[in-house]
C-alpha cells in the first residue's frame, strides 16, 4: 500500500519553478494561503534534498492559523544525510522523516537520529516505492509532494503520484538552465505522463490547473 500523492508546484508561464541555484517568489498571496490550507489536509509534506538546501523550507502551516499540533509530518528524500542540522525543517515545529539510502555516512546518520527519524530505503538514490510503503506502514495515508524538479520526476517515474495541482504565476523567467516543474532524464515522447484536466481556477493574476494522473 502507499499513501495518496498530490504534486504541488508554482510554475511560472514558461515552465520554470526556480532559478538554477535559488527560489523565487511566483504565485501571488492568495495561492500561498491555498497552498497553506492543502498542507493542513495532508499527512506528510514531501521535498527532496536540492530544496531544502536552496529554500531552507519551513514545510510548517504558517500562512493560516494553526496549531502546532496540526503540523503535518516534513518528509526530507535525501540519500546522502547532507541534511544541515540546523536545517528548519528538523526544528521542534513539526515531525520529521529524512529518508536515506545505504551509501549515507553512517556518522551522519547517526548524528541525524538525534534531530530527527531516519528510514534507510535503497542503495544509492532513495527507492521511492519501498519508502512510501513505510511511510504507509507509519500511518501516513497521504502526501503533499512540494518537490523540486528532480524528485518530481523520480515520482512520476515510479507512478507514484496520483494527482498534480500547479498554479502559473504571471511571470517569465526564461534561462536554459533554470529549474523546471520537472526535470530529470526524462520520458520518450512516446511514453510520457498522461494527465486529465479535472478544474481550472483563476487566483489573483495566477492560473490554478488541476489534474488526475492517468498511469
Ligand atoms: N516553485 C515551486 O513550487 C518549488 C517547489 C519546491 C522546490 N522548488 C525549487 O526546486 C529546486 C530544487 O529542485 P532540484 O531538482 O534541484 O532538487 P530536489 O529538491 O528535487 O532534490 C533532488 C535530490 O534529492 C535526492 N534524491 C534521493 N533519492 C532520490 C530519488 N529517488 N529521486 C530523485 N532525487 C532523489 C538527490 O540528491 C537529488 O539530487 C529549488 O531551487 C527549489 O526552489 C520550487
Ligand atoms: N505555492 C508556491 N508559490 C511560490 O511562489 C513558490 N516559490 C513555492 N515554492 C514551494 C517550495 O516548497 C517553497 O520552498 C516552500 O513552500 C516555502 O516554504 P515554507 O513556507 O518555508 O514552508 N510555492
Amino acid at each position: 500500500m502507499k499513501p495518496y500523492v498530490l504534486l504541488n508546484s508554482a510554475m511560472t508561464v514558461d515552465g520554470k519553478i526556480a532559478t538554477n541555484n535559488s527560489s523565487m517568489k511566483i504565485s501571488g498571496k492568495n495561492d500561498l494561503i491555498r497552498v497553506h490550507t492543502l498542507r493542513k489536509e495532508y499527512d506528510g509534506i514531501m521535498v527532496g534534498i536540492n530544496t531544502v538546501l536552496i529554500d531552507n523550507p519551513k514545510l510548517t502551516i504558517h500562512k493560516i492559523n494553526c496549531k502546532k499540533s496540526e503540523n503535518p509530518t516534513r518528509i526530507i528524500v535525501d540519500s546522502s544525510a547532507r541534511i544541515p542540522l540546523d536545517s528548519k525543517v528538523l526544528n521542534d515545529d513539526a515531525k520529521t522523516i529524512v529518508i536515506v539510502s545505504s551509501k549515507a555516512n553512517k556518522a551522519s546518520v547517526e548524528l541525524l537520529k538525534e534531530k530527527c527519524n531516519v528510514i534507510i530505503c535503497g542503495s544509492k538514490q532513495v527507492n521511492l516505492k519501498l519508502a512510501l510503503d513505510k511511510l504507509y506502514s507509519l500511518g501516513i495515508k497521504s502526501i503533499l509532494l512540494e518537490g523540486g524538479s528532480t524528485l518530481n520526476f523520480s515520482m512520476f517515474k515510479e507512478k507514484l503520484i496520483d494527482e498534480v495541482s500547479i498554479c502559473i504565476g504571471s511571470k517569465i523567467l526564461g534561462g536554459y538552465d533554470s529549474k523546471t516543474f520537472v526535470d530529470g532524464e526524462g520520458f520518450d515522447k512516446n511514453d510520457c505522463i498522461n494527465l486529465k484536466i479535472k478544474k481550472v481556477e483563476k487566483i489573483d493574476d495566477d492560473i490554478l490547473l488541476k489534474y488526475d494522473v492517468i498511469y
